[in-house]
């Protein structure tokens, strides 16, 4: 069998669960609001579904089930604190429901239902809840908000919904970010979780607090302990006491080290760079005045009736967004074809291949930490076409079959990301020799409400995803070696799915196209309707 999809994973079949449940919700609302309703006034059943229909409408604000009356509420779960909410919802609240036996005997339809769709399709996991988790916890590292206000659904500057978290939620975030060490996040929650257990009374008061107690001593020992963990993002820079909201007067490690190496760019610095950037802080460019867009008439002698929309986002190394160059009737196919076959992506294997091309990483590790996307290879009619139409625009030699990789499909799910790295391999994974990538040419196949930018971390550069537009540059050195400042990585979604397909062009196939330097430090240049600028 392939690895499991996990619902958080997968938009594809989070997309499933999200329009069955929309479904059967929209039923037992009917039955629940009939004059003749089977669940009697009173039971413990009706109530049961109450508590159920509450939860499902609280996206779209109603509070009370006899809102909805010609009313429309279909969750669209499109950011992480709305997906946790669905999760616990079904695992927990759907399947409490139907272990009733009232419940079979009085809805038996709706009943085999859905015993049939979780037969066919899996039980949200725990695992799910701790995918999601991360992501929230993930969110919340990069962007730093207010806590209070982001688990009352506040998740970014720009997008508040209507779910929220309980002090129960909160006490659960906390347990998962004590299990990934990350110490000063689960106090931060567990403290947050206490102050919000005074209102909702959704868990016990004296547990949070000794889990409070328990995540303090843990932080503050590994703390004493000198380490050198302290210096670790995931502390504060103090031991915390046990007052009350003492963590809101620590500071946390990650900020003192942003503040102290802003706009430094060296290679140690890239993730929290990432941290930065992902966060909306661009840095100044150094050559802003050499930024510019322009349309590209020829690289290509078709491109004289459809010149191309370029825009340099840096330069040396150059990197440009291109715009409008794939266009529904390409993208449709493509998404078409691989969202069955996605997969969980491998990273950090040794690169393996089948005839000429590369296949995939060997499946050494999952690491969810580098890359939360599901990936498939795409090999249907229109690669073709977008081979085509990446060699008029670069020159370079993509069509021919040892030229370039099939085409990559990426989904990122809620809060997936991808963190810094190169696209060219370095010479000590030996074998990829013959293979070595010479330049990404990387499409966005949808537009993203919010977050998923690509940002290359030493030069500071934010691409914000644009539906049909790509990104190319070259990721080595004109001798093939690997250009450390093209180092990039894919931004946390906050709101919404993010779709990209990259191609990579093979070093090898280029040479009669790409003259190799002689000098080490030499990078290729995009050019300017044929002239260097
Ligand atoms: O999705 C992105 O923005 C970047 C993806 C990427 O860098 C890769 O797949 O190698
Ligand atoms: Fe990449």
């Amino acid at each position: 069998y392939p690895p499991r999809r996990h619902y958080a994973q997968s938009i594809p079949d989070l997309k499933v669960l999200v329009q069955f449940e929309s479904k059967i919700s929209q039923d037992l609302t009917e039955k629940y609001l009939a004059d003749d309703s089977p669940l009697s006034t009173g039971s413990e059943i009706r109530r049961q579904v109450k508590l159920y229909l509450l939860d499902f409408y609280e996206e779209c604000g109603f509070k009370k089930i006899e809102d909805t009356k010609n009313q429309t509420c279909l969750p669209a779960v499109r950011n992480s604190i709305c997906v946790y909410r669905l999760f616990k919802r079904v695992k927990y609240l759907l399947s409490d429901l139907i272990l009733r036996r009232s419940f079979r005997l009085q809805l038996g339809g709706l009943w085999r239902q859905i015993i049939f769709f979780f037969w066919k399709n899996n039980w949200p996991l725990f695992r799910d809840l701790e995918f999601v988790a991360e992501g929230i916890l993930r969110l919340h590292l990069i962007h730093d908000y207010d806590l209070k206000q982001f688990a009352n659904g506040k998740i970014s500057r720009k997008f508040t919904t209507n779910c929220t978290l309980s002090s129960a939620h909160c006490y659960e975030i906390s347990q998962i970010a004590l299990s990934l060490r990350d110490f000063s996040s689960a106090i931060e929650w567990l403290e947050l979780a206490k102050e919000k257990v005074l209102v909702d009374h959704q868990a016990s008061s004296s547990f949070i607090q000794f889990l409070l107690w328990n995540a303090i001593e843990k932080h503050n020992g590994y703390f004493d302990e000198d380490l050198f963990l302290d210096l670790e993002p995931t502390f504060f820079n103090r031991e915390i006491s046990h007052v009350p909201q003492d963590s809101r007067n620590a500071t946390k490690i990650r900020n003192i080290q942003l503040e102290t190496f802003k706009g430094n760019n060296e290679r140690y610095y890239k993730d929290l760079n990432f941290l930065r950037l992902c966060s909306g802080q661009t840095q100044p460019v150094n050559n802003e005045s050499e930024l510019f867009c322009w349309y590209e008439l020829k690289t290509h002698l078709s491109l004289t009736i459809g010149p191309m929309k370029m825009e340099f986002l840096s330069r040396d190394p150059d990197v440009v967004q291109i715009y409008e160059v794939l266009h529904d009737k390409e993208m449709q196919p493509i998404l078409d074809d691989t969202s069955s076959r996605l997969q969980p992506s491998m990273v950090g294997g040794k690169p393996s291949f089948k005839g000429n091309k590369l296949r995939d990483s060997a499946p050494v590790s999952v690491d969810k930490k580098t890359r939360t996307a599901l990936v498939s290879w795409y090999f249907g009619e229109v690669d073709m076409t977008v081979s085509q139409n990446i060699e008029r625009i670069t020159g370079l030699h993509v069509l021919e079959r040892t030229a370039a990789e099939d085409l990559q499909i990426a989904a990122y799910p809620l809060a997936g990301h991808y963190g810094s790295h190169l696209d060219a391999f370095s010479p000590a994974l030996g074998n990829s020799e013959n293979m070595q990538r010479i330049a990404t040419f990387m499409f966005y196949l949808s537009d993203v409400d919010e977050g998923g930018s690509t940002v290359f971390t030493s030069q500071g550069v934010a691409a914000t995803p644009v539906k049909g537009s790509a990104l190319f540059w070259y990721d080595v050195y004109t001798d093939g070696s690997s250009d450390w400042s093209t180092t990039h990585g894919a931004c946390p979604v906050v709101v919404g799915e993010k779709w990209a397909a990259n191609k990579w062009i093979h070093y090898h196939d280029q040479f009669l196209k790409r003259k190799c330097g002689l000098k080490r430090i030499e990078r290729f240049r995009i050019r300017v309707n044929d002239k260097l600028v």
